[in-house]
């Protein structure tokens, strides 16, 4: 199943430069793990906003939700998601 998940990211102004630093990394590397693996198949930065919109291929909501809930910076994220299907208008035979 495809997913359209919006992320907008509000780190706490008073976290220590460290852990901003460590939960960032940890962040990239489960993100880049995951479109490496084909379950994350778009991320877009929104522009002008500390914000991604993102493409998730799963089986279902319950793989969904462990993934978003795994995210490093999920404590610090206001996410929402929206699931998709196949327009009958779409011609492209590789987005569903
Ligand atoms: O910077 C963001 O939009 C948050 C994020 C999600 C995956 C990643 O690498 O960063």
């Amino acid at each position: 199943m495809l997913y359209h998940v919006a992320m907008d990211v509000r780190l706490p102004r008073d976290l220590p430069a460290d852990e901003r630093a460590d939960i960032l990394a940890r962040e990239r590397a489960y993100s880049q793990d995951l479109q490496r693996g084909g379950k994350w198949r778009h991320i877009w930065r929104v522009a002008g906003q500390y914000a991604n919109v993102s493409i998730f291929d799963v089986a279902d909501n319950a793989e969904l939700h462990d993934i978003l809930s795994g995210l490093p910076l999920f404590p610090f994220m206001e996410i929402t998601v929206t699931p998709l299907l196949r327009h009958p208008s779409a011609i492209r035979e590789d987005d569903s």
